[in-house]
């Protein structure tokens, strides 16, 4: 139980009707989740407006509403909070009603458009190889400390980001690592948290269906960093152009890793092979299981987060070494026939370049490509050309694919696929929609040492048709049509 005004602490209030000085149980945004006792948090959705839902709140036991407009019936007994933002208020009503998790633990945010998930990952399994009791928010899945529990987001909405901040406060937790998504920054899921650093890895395209325009999702990002405090750390990759925009306007201390340009954290590839790479890391060179130059990024923002929270230099560069890789992130077997499968999450242009450029710069001419991608459903339809022209001019061959089709038909998502396929490339391409069909084929394709690239899923277990998750687990699959093959 706690107070209403106690957890509205910090929230901007234009206007109070009724008294703040009521117990509440829980807070809510949607309706359907309501009980007596509760405060419902109205919110203007991208489909539907929360505020239509207040009298449903109310009927189910609501005892105070926080909206952006006063309903026209104003009901006795209820108390009525207008904001200015609902969304940034339920952020500090969450994180006060938790009380305030966040500045109980260390807490680590890492944004971009690619790498995020991986870096938070090796970062929460270095803290714990470092002998700390970590915890961590990513996409694949959250961890406080030893115990897992299933991730529904990227950037979960901020009452669960909250409820395990404080689930990591009670289990002693002491770092947390947490990915910052765009959407969950522009709906202000990660407001009013305490970073004492922030971690930028990249950008390119992505999510131009949510954002309008390049230019406001770089500025989404952007904001991530303008609202860090003096007392955090703000690092950069500064190989990526917009990595000096990220610290344009920021408090937090500035400090940066390339590859390329000088940086505070400067990685060189020495070596790069299918078993790993061999960095050189400011002085020192180390050996790291993971594999293609976008991970030598990754590894150098993961050197440079651990030595900025104060880990031994020695010590990270030993750990770094015994890090694994993140499940369904280059996830690679190899079969009896020699035919190596690599699952990975590559679901932008960017992320599907990188990773067939790792695979070209890593296999000799004698052996095929052949790539399984598609692109997922009610998602940015303007990348969907941009990895049909990547996959086929990157690949020897190349079966598109299904991927998540959600509430669109496969057949159009690869019609769009298709349109960005070079002429010179057309011989190279066919089109199965069915996804497990297409991997089955892929594996009939290869022959002994050639490669099978299966893009866009990486961890996912799951294949989203008409809001139905029917199971479906590319690395699971692969491995069972190359057993099949050797029978
Ligand atoms: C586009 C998007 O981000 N949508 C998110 C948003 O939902 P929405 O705006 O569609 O909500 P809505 O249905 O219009 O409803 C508006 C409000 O009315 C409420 N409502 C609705 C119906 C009702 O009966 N009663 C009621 O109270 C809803 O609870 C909500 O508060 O707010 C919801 C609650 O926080 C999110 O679950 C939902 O994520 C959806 C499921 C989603 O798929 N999001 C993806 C795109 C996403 O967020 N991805 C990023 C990763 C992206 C990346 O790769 O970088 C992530 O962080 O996961
Ligand atoms: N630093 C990087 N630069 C470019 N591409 C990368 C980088 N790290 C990983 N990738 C590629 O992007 C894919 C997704 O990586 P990861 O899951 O770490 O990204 P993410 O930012 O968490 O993605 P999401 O937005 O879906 O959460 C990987 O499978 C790999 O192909
Ligand atoms: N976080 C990304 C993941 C895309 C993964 C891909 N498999 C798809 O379903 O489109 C998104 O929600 O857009
Ligand atoms: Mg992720």
């Amino acid at each position: 139980m706690a107070e209403l005004k106690d957890i509205l602490y910090k929230v901007t209030i234009n206007a109070v009707v009724g008294s703040t000085s009521v117990a509440i149980n829980n807070i809510h945004f949607d309706s359907r989740a309501v009980s007596k006792g509760d405060v419902f948090v109205a919110i203007k959705g991208a489909t539907v407006d929360g505020h239509d839902y207040i009298q449903k709140a109310l009927s189910l036991g609501a005892i105070a509403v926080v909206c952006e407009t006063l309903p026209d019936d104003i009901q006795n007994g209820i108390t009525y909070i207008e904001v200015e933002d609902t969304s940034s208020a339920l952020a500090y009503m969450a994180s006060n009603y938790y009380d305030n998790p966040s500045s109980n633990l260390r807490l680590i945010g890492v944004t971009g458009t690619n790498g995020k998930t991986t870096v938070t990952t090796l970062l929460y399994q270095l803290f714990k190889k470092a002998g700390y009791k970590v915890g961590l928010l990513s996409t694949v899945k959250i961890m406080v400390d030893n115990t897992e529990y299933k991730a529904t987001h990227t950037t979960p909405d901020s009452i669960t980001i909250n409820k395990y901040l404080k689930l990591m406060n009670d289990a002693g937790v002491e770092f947390c690592f947490m990915e910052v998504s765009s959407h969950g920054i522009h709906q202000k899921r990660s407001e009013g948290l305490q970073f004492e650093g922030g971690v930028f890895t990249n950008l390119s395209h992505d999510h131009l269906d949510y954002h309008s325009t390049f230019a406001e999702y770089r500025d989404v990002k952007k904001s991530f960093f303008d609202h860090l405090p003096k007392q955090a750390f703000a690092l950069v990759n500064i190989d990526d152009k917009n990595g000096v925009v990220m610290l344009q306007n920021t408090k937090a201390k500035q400090y940066s890793y390339a590859l390329k340009t000088y940086a505070d954290y400067k990685a060189q590839v020495l070596e790069n092979e299918l078993s790993g790479l061999l960095l050189k890391l400011n002085e020192s060179e180390l050996w790291t299981r993971l594999i293609g130059d976008f991970n030598a990024y990754n590894v150098a923002a993961i050197y440079g987060t651990a030595e900025l929270l104060g880990l031994e230099k020695v010590e990270i560069l030993r750990l770094i070494s015994e890090l694994e890789s993140v499940s369904g992130r280059f996830q690679y077997m190899i079969s009896d026939e020699k035919i190596t499968a690599i699952v990975d999450y590559a679901h932008t242009p960017d992320a599907l370049k990188n990773v067939l450029e790792t695979i070209n710069s890593i296999r000799t001419k004698n052996e095929a490509l052949i790539t399984v991608v598609g692109c997922g459903g009610d998602r940015d339809k303007t990348k969907r050309p941009k990895m049909g022209h990547i996959a086929s001019a990157l690949s020897n061959k190349v079966i598109f694919t299904s991927d998540n089709p959600r509430s669109e038909k496969p057949e159009v998502i690869i019609e769009g696929i298709e349109k960005g396929v070079e002429p010179q490339n057309f011989k190279k391409v066919i089109s199965i929609s069915d996804r497990k069909q297409a991997i089955k084929t892929a594996c009939q394709m290869a022959n002994s040492n050639d490669i099978i690239l299966i893009a866009g899923k990486g961890h996912e277990t799951y294949q989203e048709i008409n809001g139905e998750r029917f199971d479906f687990d590319d690395y699971q699959i692969v491995q069972e049509c190359l057993k099949q093959l050797q029978k």
